[in-house]
């Protein structure tokens, strides 16, 4: 009787058989797709370039409503308790188009080959804000959270809150985690605040917290001074905590591309 040991490494090699396959025809179809015309910037659609056809494109989040009113008062603030430079202004979060777009990976040794990524899409200084991470905002509990998703981030773990743009996003659900990919990050996520209307406050409005992704600083040695230049992929560190659960997910369903990917990720 063939052991399970003996199964697996057969079913890898037929599954790495197929990987081949697979990878020779969407080279096919990448290069069919960069030999027509470009598609202008922005579809006609108002969605932005190579946006998933299947997945809702949001300029703000959504709330679950399992969120309640408390804890979505714990992250409002007074404009006077806030630096200036964590406030994100109405223009800053419509020039998203301009900063970034996504691309669909065309290069066979990237990792995520085939998938998108979030490119610059203009030179990015140090500390420059690069655009919100919108999702559905839920409760970390069981009940309100999706365990099989890929895009969900942390917003606050004391207040039990996190975004996940599994179905629904805007670009910054493109961004890939560095490994593999670059030696470091580029960029990273960062809170932020964004004014909001208020009936019952002075002015009508407030700030709200959010999460943006945030080009990283110089650094004290000025070493990151050039920060992101057009064209250059951002990259973020999701945490080892991501490529972990990862890795065991890819184990129990035996998908042995992530099982590589996430292994190296773990050990990198
Ligand atoms: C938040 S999504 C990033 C965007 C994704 N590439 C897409 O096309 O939607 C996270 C997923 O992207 C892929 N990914 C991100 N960074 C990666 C990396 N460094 N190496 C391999 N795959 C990566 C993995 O499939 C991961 O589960």
């Amino acid at each position: 009787m063939p052991s399970k040991k003996r199964d697996i490494s057969k079913k890898q090699i037929e599954w790495e058989k197929k990987q081949e396959e697979a990878a020779k025809k969407r080279e096919e179809e990448l290069k069919k797709r960069q030999d027509e015309p470009p598609v202008p910037e922005e579809e006609a659609s108002g969605l932005p370039k190579n946006w998933p056809e299947d997945i809702t494109y949001l300029t703000e989040p959504t709330w679950s409503e399992a969120v309640t009113e408390e804890q979505r008062a714990l992250l409002w603030h007074l404009a006077s308790e806030l630096d200036a430079n964590c406030k994100i202004t109405a223009s800053q979060i419509a020039a998203t188009p301009k900063t970034c777009a996504i691309t669909i990976i065309a290069d066979p040794k990237h990792p995520a080959h085939g998938q998108r990524g979030l490119f610059a899409a203009q030179d990015l200084e140090p500390d420059r804000f690069v655009c919100l991470y919108l999702g559905h905002i839920h409760r970390n509990i069981p009940s309100d959270t999706d365990p099989a998703s890929d895009y969900d981030l942390c917003f606050d773990r004391e207040i039990d809150l996190s975004v996940d743009a599994s179905r629904s996003g805007n670009q910054s659900r493109c961004a890939n985690d560095y490994r593999g990919i670059a030696e470091r990050p580029n960029a990273e996520f960062r809170d932020c605040f964004v004014k909001v209307p208020c009936a019952k406050r002075a002015g009508g409005t407030k700030w709200e917290r959010r999460v943006g992704i945030f080009v990283l600083s110089a650094g004290k040695a000025g070493k990151r001074k050039q920060g992101v230049k057009a064209g250059e992929e951002i990259l973020i560190s999701y945490g080892k905590q991501f490529w972990e659960s990862r890795k065991t997910v890819a184990q129990v369903s035996e998908e042995f591309g992530m099982l590589k990917v996430a292994d190296a990720a773990v050990e990198g």
